[in-house]
């Protein structure tokens, strides 16, 4: 037996407020793992876009400049950083209006082309192993991930979470909000929201984020010292 621990992928899905950047960002500590959260860049590029005067709603307009703004991820699950062309984006990225324009800006091909690259570029340099979340990670961007988990809850379960974060927001409208982004994401041509067919599914309505963790740490570890599938 090897001493050495082999690099892990680990990818985590699933619709807005169901934990994935919390249990995902703990599991990766747990593990000494990097994080990436690819929602964070979409959310990166709309800031740019929306700073740049470019209209979200004109697909074409959105195309043409894709390719321009520079994006940079940090991978520290204990202090996650994103910088567009060297600014600082982690406070304006959450805002509500790029929140309300992300899914449009994220269904533009030439936009899941570039930012695509990018996620796979980030995962193949990280050396221990990554947990990488988002809405497509199983499905597109590493198809061959060691470990799939999709991540659902109730939409009450959610928009609660959600609002719970955001002083004085409205439960209802939350919910709305997040049933709204869900079609969006799920609809879209281009690397919908979905499970992947070999994902773990989750339901974390009735959990706890810490069994959450707990139950994603112990599938990495199953995994991890499971036998490797050689291909023949
Ligand atoms: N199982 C859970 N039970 C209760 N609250 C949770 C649970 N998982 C996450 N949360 C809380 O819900 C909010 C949204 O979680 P987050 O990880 O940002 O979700 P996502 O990345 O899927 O949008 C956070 O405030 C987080 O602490
Ligand atoms: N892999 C991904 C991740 C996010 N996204 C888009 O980015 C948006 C913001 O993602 P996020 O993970 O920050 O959203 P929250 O779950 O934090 O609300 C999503 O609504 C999608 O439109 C995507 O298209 N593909």
């Amino acid at each position: 037996m090897s001493d050495t621990v082999e690099s892990v992928i680990v990818a985590i899905d699933g619709p807005s407020g169901t934990g994935k950047s919390s249990t995902s960002k703990a599991v990766a500590s747990a593990l000494g793992l990097s994080y990436l959260d690819t929602g964070a860049q979409y959310r990166a590029i709309t800031w740019w876009m929306i700073s740049n005067g470019i209209d979200v709603s004109d697909a074409a307009a959105v195309a043409a400049v894709a390719g321009k703004p520079v994006i940079e991820s940090g991978t520290d699950p204990a202090a996650p950083a994103i910088t567009v062309d060297g600014l600082d984006a982690s406070g304006p990225i959450r805002t509500q209006e790029v929140t309300s324009k992300v899914s449009a800006v994220s269904a533009v091909p030439e936009v899941r082309t570039v930012i695509t690259d990018l996620q796979r570029s980030i995962a193949s340099a990280a050396g221990k192993g990554i947990v990488v979340e988002g809405r497509d990670i199983g499905t597109t961007v590493l198809p061959d991930a060691d470990l799939k988990i999709f991540l659902t809850a109730s939409p009450e379960a959610r928009a609660a979470r959600r609002s719970g974060e955001i002083k004085g927001s409205d439960v209802a409208a939350t919910r709305e909000a997040l049933i709204r982004r869900d079609t969006a994401d799920s609809s879209r041509k281009t690397s919908p929201l979905a499970k992947a067919d070999d994902a773990v599914e989750v339901d974390t309505t009735e959990l706890t984020l810490q069994q959450v963790i707990e139950c994603v740490v112990t599938l990495v570890e199953e995994r991890r010292s499971a036998p490797k599938q050689v291909a023949r």
